[in-house]
């Protein structure tokens, strides 16, 4: 059966942004909601400031970036979904004071990107792209000079997370020796090993790939110092985020012929819908593969993105639970059968739990169940009650000081 919600589901709006897959419209009509305004393009700021102003619910994918200034404009927003993996484009912290959950997709296109650099690495290994160019031009240049096989060769993966650590192990299975730096100690999958500092990753292997997350210790990672301690003539992909690289360096050290190939799917400024020019100085090469961040973009992957976010707002929206947000105290509810449930967020200040618990002693209601999570900023409570009256419950909840926002599931 389908908890019913505070407001009538047909009230509760849907912004979906950039073209988000059918599948998330088929998981939200299937749970009884159908107010969705759909847009197959990033908006741009000022649109996105009116559309946002009724929506309960935005769903975007990279190009879309709600910072706090957009977030102002969201009198009514309940939750946002990344149909991807990065967060970056949204202000978490911004959402999370505003007591709004930031949840994602955080492995369904990990496939997707690592089976793309795979690609790119025989590809560039053999200088495919620019013998393809030159055959283009009318070039016919048979040879087999720097022309390799992957086999035996050393591959550097710099972040060994979902994607960086599925990387590592489809390319063992083509016979490569893999090596990683991360900040954090992994568990290296098959024969891979992990490499104390990023110096001797970028110094000894023949092939670099980026798989880190955007963030103030990878902004500008790879800068013009870094490249110089790459061995001469390796091959580097980025399909991470466009500010972890240089990528005028990177430029230089194409030019100079320190780096024999590049891919790179990310950049710093990416154009923001298919009619505006993208502006590169990486567009003159021939050994570098361009492409316009789509490493994540395959059917398959978008599918499973559509049906997991919109499954996250669906269960949010009928049952409170946060399990995954990035931004959130994460509460994973079971269902609530015969009784009320109540939603409290607010600033995780001492004694805040007392007033609110107080409000059921006074009251004299009993509290079937009470879940609590918290982080430095906020906490969250949900508590289930057997009352008729759960909605005076939750005006005295609203009174209370530090109150961020409350809500009421039947
Ligand atoms: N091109 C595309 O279409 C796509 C790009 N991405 C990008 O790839 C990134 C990585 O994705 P996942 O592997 O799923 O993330 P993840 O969170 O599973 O792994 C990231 C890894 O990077 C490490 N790391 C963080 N900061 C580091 C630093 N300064 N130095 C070294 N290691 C560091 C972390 O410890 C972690 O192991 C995402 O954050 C996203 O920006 C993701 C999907 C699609
Ligand atoms: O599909 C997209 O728009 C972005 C993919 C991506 O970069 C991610 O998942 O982090």
């Amino acid at each position: 059966m389908t908890a019913k919600v505070s407001l009538d589901k047909s009230k509760i709006k849907f912004l979906l942004l950039e073209g988000v897959h059918q599948s998330a419209l088929d998981t939200l009509h299937a749970a009884g909601y159908t107010n969705i305004e759909y847009h197959k393009k990033a908006l741009e700021p000022e649109e996105l400031k009116e559309a946002i102003k009724d929506a309960h619910f935005i769903g975007l994918r990279s190009r879309t970036n709600l910072t706090a200034d957009v977030l102002e404009h969201a009198h009514k927003l309940i939750a946002v979904g990344c149909f991807c993996i990065g967060t970056n484009q949204v202000d978490l912290i911004a959402a999370e004071k505003l007591g709004i959950p930031v949840f994602n997709a955080p492995f369904s296109n990990t496939r997707s990107v690592a089976e793309l650099v795979l690609g790119e690495i025989l590809l560039l290994m053999r200088n495919i792209p620019k013998a393809n160019a030159q055959v283009h031009r009318g070039e016919w240049n048979k040879s087999a000079v720097g022309s390799h096989e992957v086999r035996g060769k050393k591959l550097g993966i710099i972040g060994y997370g979902h994607i960086g650590s599925q990387l590592s192990i489809i390319a063992e299975s083509l016979g490569m020796n893999v090596y990683f730096y991360d900040i954090e100690t992994k568990l290296p999958l098959g024969n891979a090993q992990q490499l104390g500092s990023l110096q001797e990753l970028l110094s000894s292997c023949d092939i670099i790939s980026l798989h880190v997350p955007e963030n103030a210790s990878t902004k500008n990672m790879i800068n013009a110092e870094r490249i110089a301690q790459l061995k001469q003539d390796c091959i580097f992909i980025n399909a991470a985020r466009g500010t972890v690289v240089d990528i005028d360096a990177l430029a230089q050290a194409l030019e100079s012929g320190k780096i024999r190939g590049a891919a790179i799917d990310v950049f710093p400024q990416e154009p923001a819908s298919a009619g505006e020019v993208f502006e590169s100085p990486l567009r003159k090469f021939d050994n570098v593969i361009l492409t316009p961040h789509i490493g994540g973009s395959t059917s398959e992957a978008q599918e499973n993105i559509g049906t997991e976010v919109a499954s996250k707002f669906v269960k949010y929206s009928d049952n409170g639970s946060t399990l995954s947000a990035v931004n959130f105290p994460e509460v994973s509810l079971p269902e609530h059968h015969g009784t009320k449930r109540l939603l409290h967020i607010h600033a995780n200040r001492p004694g805040i739990l007392n007033k609110i618990n107080q409000v059921f002693v006074d009251e004299n209601i009993n509290i079937a169940a009470q879940y609590l999570q918290t982080d430095p900023q906020i906490g969250y409570v949900v508590i289930d009650v057997e009352t008729e009256d759960a909605h005076s419950l939750l005006h005295r909840l609203k009174e209370i000081e530090g109150t961020i926002r409350t809500r009421i599931l039947y």
